[in-house]
């Protein structure tokens, strides 16, 4: 199995050279589109070479995965959707000796996050919108592939809810796909999300005889794509302009934040894609004259655990005793609306920030459905259909390709071998005397043993009864 050179380099000269390789990749795009020109020319040689296409075109049956977080689209649905979150060992990732723990562990913090969490889906309308405006985004991809020659199914695979990745694969064999291009909605890549995304979808094809053979190419991350950066200084150039004195506001990017460890332990190429991307951003708004301050904060955290800094909140308070008095929020992680830009960023932080000495606050709306930004990951999938089922020969072509290519066998081959474990990130407790220890330190003491308790007397296995604390096997008494 080969690695993939751009994750075991740094991605920050991983990506320079990628854009290097621009003349590569447009040759290539240029050769996979001839023949759709052909399907426009009317001579009747034209016409032999249309049906020969179209024959290919029919035999192959390409799909586009696109996948996403999902999110809670009733207040019931919260719970369930935590606890689908916090059962994924790539969010808690526990000691091998305790994931027996993994389920009733996530059971329990599903619990505790409940109402907070509920609050905040109550406040936007009682759901998350990410189901719809996912499933608009991919209306619009496969319209535009169709528009660019190349028909395509694209269908969703959520992560912890409707419609799940399962269901899109149950799916995609239904309708017969030969060749299949995955693309996670997220721009950067994290071990959290696209990662997590791509080790379910790895379990998926390894237990399926059709998937094993069926050809498919990942796109893991597409920040450094022009049609995205541009999109996005689009979007951000427009807020400007809504400014009174445009040139004086501070661009705010904030990003979905990770626990640290993802990065400086595991590996996460996260933190230098996100720093890479707002470069990029700021590079082609320059080109635009817009030279404005700006900077970058990670917001969202969950748990005590250190998470990446500066923290969106320290962050607008910080700025609002340094006097800056105008600020423009762009949520970079995000391609949707939903819970973290229509409540965290839009009350919460705007609510700090005006507390902060902050008088005039914007916010860049999320790409959702913008076309330009549509059209270029439709470029981004026919750019990456040379590669599909192509890995094992031609890798080397891959990696040069202007979307980073690869299969998740191998994405996730690499990214193990540099994993040394991660600690939860939603720790329920701090070792040693931090200000929180005394607290956590008792709550999680006590969750422990109740749900260590709780999963010897059901299950009637463990530590108690491997000691002989317990009998062996716990009957219950029948009435
Ligand atoms: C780049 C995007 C995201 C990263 C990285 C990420 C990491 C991450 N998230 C949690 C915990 C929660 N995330 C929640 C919601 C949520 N997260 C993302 C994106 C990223 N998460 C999105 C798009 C959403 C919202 C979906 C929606 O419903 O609209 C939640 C639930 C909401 C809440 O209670 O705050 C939790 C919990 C962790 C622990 C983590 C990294 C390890
Ligand atoms: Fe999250």
């Amino acid at each position: 199995m080969g690695s993939i050179a751009n994750f075991t380099s740094p991605p920050q000269l991983f990506t320079r050279r990628l854009l290097q390789q621009k003349t590569c990749i447009q040759m290539e795009t240029r050769r996979l589109l001839q023949p759709s020109k052909a399907l426009l020319t009317t001579t009747s040689d034209a016409a032999q070479q249309l049906s020969t296409t179209t024959l290919v075109i029919q035999e192959e049956k390409i799909g586009v995965l696109l996948l996403n977080l999902g999110g809670p689209e009733t207040l019931e649905d919260v719970q369930p959707f935590l606890f689908n979150l916090f059962a994924d060992p790539d969010i808690i990732r526990l000691p091998k000796l305790f994931r027996f723990l993994q389920r009733p562990l996530a059971h329990l913090i599903s619990i505790l996050r409940a109402p907070k969490s509920k609050e905040g889906y109550a406040s936007i309308g009682g759901g998350s919108p990410l189901r719809r405006i996912t499933d608009a985004q991919a209306e619009d991809l496969g319209k535009f592939l169709f528009a660019k020659n190349v028909p395509a199914e694209v269908y969703v695979g959520m992560r912890y809810w409707h419609p799940f990745t399962e269901e899109a694969i149950h799916k995609i064999k239904m309708d017969g796909i030969t060749k299949l291009v995955v693309l996670p909605l997220y721009p950067q890549f994290s071990i959290s999300t696209s990662g997590s995304s791509l080790r379910l979808l790895e379990s998926i094809f390894r237990e399926d005889e059709y998937l094993v053979n069926m050809q498919h190419t990942v796109i893991p991350s597409w920040y450094q794509r022009e049609g995205y950066i541009k999109a996005m200084s689009t979007l951000i150039e427009k807020e400007l302009e809504k400014f009174e004195c445009s040139e004086k506001v501070m661009i705010f990017f904030s990003a979905h934040g990770v626990p640290l460890a993802y990065v400086e332990e595991a590996g996460d190429p996260y933190k230098a894609e996100m720093e890479e991307c707002v470069d990029l951003i700021m590079e082609e708004l320059e080109k635009r004259k817009i030279t404005n301050a700006y900077t970058l904060a990670y917001q969202s955290r969950v748990g005590p655990v250190e998470w990446l800094k500066p923290y969106t909140d320290d962050t607008i308070i910080e700025l609002g005793q340094k006097g800056v008095k105008s600020l423009l929020a762009v949520p970079i992680s995000f391609v949707s609306e939903h819970i973290e830009t229509l409540e965290e960023i839009d009350v919460e932080y705007k609510e700090l920030a005006l507390k902060s000495g902050i008088e005039k606050w914007g916010r860049v709306p999320a790409l959702g459905c913008e076309p330009t930004f549509i059209s270029d990951l439709a470029d981004a999938v026919i750019e990456s259909l040379p590669y599909v089922g192509a890995m094992a020969v031609s890798d080397i072509e891959a990696r040069q390709s202007l979307v980073p290519l690869a299969s998740v066998e191998e994405l996730l081959a690499v990214y193990d071998s540099q994993r040394r474990g991660l600690p939860p990130p939603v720790t329920m407790w701090e070792w040693g005397w931090t200000k929180s220890a005394e607290t956590w330190n008792g709550r999680a003491a006590m969750l422990a043993v109740l749900v260590l308790l709780v999963w010897e007397v059901t299950t009637g296995e463990g530590f108690l009864h491997q000691w002989g604390i317990l009998p062996l096997s716990l009957h219950w008494p029948t009435p």
